[in-house]
């Protein structure tokens, strides 16, 4: 029987998955943190996907418990700046695309579409964000619910069917402390100790870990979040590492937290990504400081380099600030289950956080491992089924980050030159053809669960401007007079919406 686990470090991926584990399984297992003080944890990780509402929902935390304690935000969308050309921006938003007799208003943009901006006439978000707008009314309402005196109310759907349009910004080391503050008070054990070494037993399964000066630490299901140093699964078991270095050569980070008057400045309700001359510059807007950080390959860019341009970037507010540099390993391992050895976090698989998904990762693994709970005994099929859905997610997010940099129309620097030239993922030529004859849909992106859909490919399609598909030829034959019925009610939400909705500093100041 799996009745007592031993998590062993104590980041964003180590309290997620003991707090997560400890409102599910409840007190059908025993769960121990073990977490140095001495090894420091990555010290990044603030942007995230929607469907991190789902964690929340299940660890009983509602915004107002968490957000306050971590200098929580709101992100409706990516915005990505000069990634097509110097000046221009589009949105990543978290919203499906409307359908308009059979078409989605993308297609029926490609065809008579009138701005530059197919996002702007597509997505009610983008409004939104080059607003500044909150997603919520002052009174908490979501802007989804509401609409302008004498119309019809939108369909209201579960959240199950709809996209939720928002996610957050947190500080990740205040949120990995809010867990641990609420996991150790639901009977999570917290061990604050170096582990020295892993002891296997005749099977090469671990049987416990060697810790300073608490003693050894036995038990059934080991669940390695000791970040990029794979201490159990990599060290111990020597479990292979796959890279992605061939598709993603971005192996480098600078980061710096910049402090900010968001009473002058505003909070954006969204996540920036500035394309550079060797990668990118996130920008994440907590409540009272940014995130901000240098995305690069060390084949194109030293770290000193990457610094000084960060540091130019930022401005004088990042004067005399201490910058962190960050190797990141990038790919996954061969299997993130082996034996009774779980990884989940930087220890599992790791690309760069162009589109937020390191915590979306260790949410999905920790989701799937509950799913995949060997609750009778482990179980070869489990793991197996397990590694296979999780090196499948963790692949596809490889294919979909390598076309940001592929489909980019800008190759002004030898960076972005090398990204157009760079060997494609196997298997995405067939699909990266098929978008020359129609937009991303559910048969030719991805085909297995990698947190994206087709809305989300097409907006980096028609965004980045490097792929310039035809429309559809059957839309000649159509009537589009249902399609611009559909533009011009979604201008005149947008333009609603971006005049009634506090601004995101408006809604927080007065919830704070
Ligand atoms: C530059 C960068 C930017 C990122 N941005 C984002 C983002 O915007 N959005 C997002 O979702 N993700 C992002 N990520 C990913 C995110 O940071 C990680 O997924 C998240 O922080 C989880 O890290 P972790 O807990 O796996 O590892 P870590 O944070 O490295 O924690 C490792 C833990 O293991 C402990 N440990 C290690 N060795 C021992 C030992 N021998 N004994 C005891 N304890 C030990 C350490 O003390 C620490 O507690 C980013 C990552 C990087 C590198
Ligand atoms: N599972 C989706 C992933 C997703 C959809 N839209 C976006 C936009 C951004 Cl900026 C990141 C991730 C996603 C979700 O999280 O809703």
């Amino acid at each position: 029987m799996v009745r007592r686990v031993v998590i062993v470090g104590g980041g964003t991926a180590g309290w997620m998955t003991a707090t997560y584990l400890q409102a599910t399984l409840r007190d059908k297992v025993s769960i121990t943190l073990v977490e140095s003080d001495r090894v420091p944890t990555v010290g990044v990780g603030e942007a995230t996907f929607s469907t991190i509402r789902g964690f929340f929902q299940t660890v009983g935390l509602a915004e107002q418990d968490w957000m306050p304690a971590c200098n929580a935000t709101y992100k409706l969308a990516i915005r990505f700046e000069n990634w097509r050309e110097p000046g221009h921006h589009f949105y990543h938003p978290f919203e499906r695309l409307r359908v308009a007799d059979g078409f989605t208003l993308a297609e029926w943009w490609q065809r008579y579409g009138g701005g530059e901006r197919f996002d702007q006439e597509c997505f009610l978000i983008s409004a939104l964000c080059d607003a500044k707008r909150s997603p919520r009314f002052l009174d908490g309402r979501l802007f989804e619910d509401a609409v302008p005196d004498g119309e019809e109310g939108p369909a209201t759907l579960s959240e199950q069917v709809t996209q939720f349009p928002y996610a957050y910004h947190f500080d990740a080391a205040l949120l990995a402390g809010h867990l641990m503050r609420l996991g150790t008070g639901r009977g999570v054990t917290r061990v604050v100790d170096d582990v020295l070494a892993t002891r296997l037993d005749e099977r090469g399964w671990i049987s416990h870990v060697v810790t300073r000066e608490h003693g050894d630490l036995h038990g059934d299901l080991f669940i390695d979040c000791t970040g990029f140093r794979g201490m159990l699964i990599n060290q111990a078991l020597g479990e292979p590492f796959v890279s992605y270095a061939r598709e993603l050569p971005n192996d480098r980070a600078v980061a710096l937290r910049v402090p900010s008057d968001v009473e002058r400045e505003g909070i954006r309700p969204y996540t920036t990504a500035t394309a550079m001359d060797a990668g990118w510059i996130w920008t994440i807007p907590l409540y009272g400081r940014l995130g901000m950080g240098y995305v690069y390959a060390s084949d194109h860019a030293s770290p000193e380099e990457a610094e000084r341009t960060l540091r130019d970037f930022a401005g004088p507010a990042a004067r005399d600030l201490e910058a962190n540099h960050i190797r990141m390993r990038i790919g996954r391992n061969r299997n993130s289950w082996v034996g009774n050895c779980v990884a989940i976090g930087l220890s599992s698989g790791f690309v760069e956080p162009l589109e937020s998904t390191g915590i979306f990762f260790i949410q999905h693994g920790i989701e799937q491992l509950v799913k995949h709970f060997p609750a009778g005994g482990h179980d070869d099929g489990l793991r197996r089924d397990y590694n296979r859905l999780i090196a499948r997610c963790m692949d596809g997010v490889r294919e979909f980050l390598f076309f940001h940099y592929y489909g980019a129309a800008r190759a002004d620097t030898p960076y972005w030159k090398a990204a157009k030239t760079r060997d494609l993922p196997d298997g995405f030529a067939e699909r990266l053809a098929s978008f020359e004859r129609r937009l991303p849909d559910t048969e030719n992106i991805w085909p297995h669960y990698h947190g994206f859909e087709p809305y989300s490919w097409t907006s980096m399609l028609l965004g980045l401007g490097g792929l310039t598909p035809a429309p559809r030829p059957v839309l000649d034959l159509l009537e589009p007079a249902g399609a611009r019925r559909e533009f011009a009610e979604l201008r005149r939400r947008a333009e609603w919406l971006a005049a009634e909705l506090p601004s995101q500093y408006e809604y927080f100041t007065a919830r704070h």
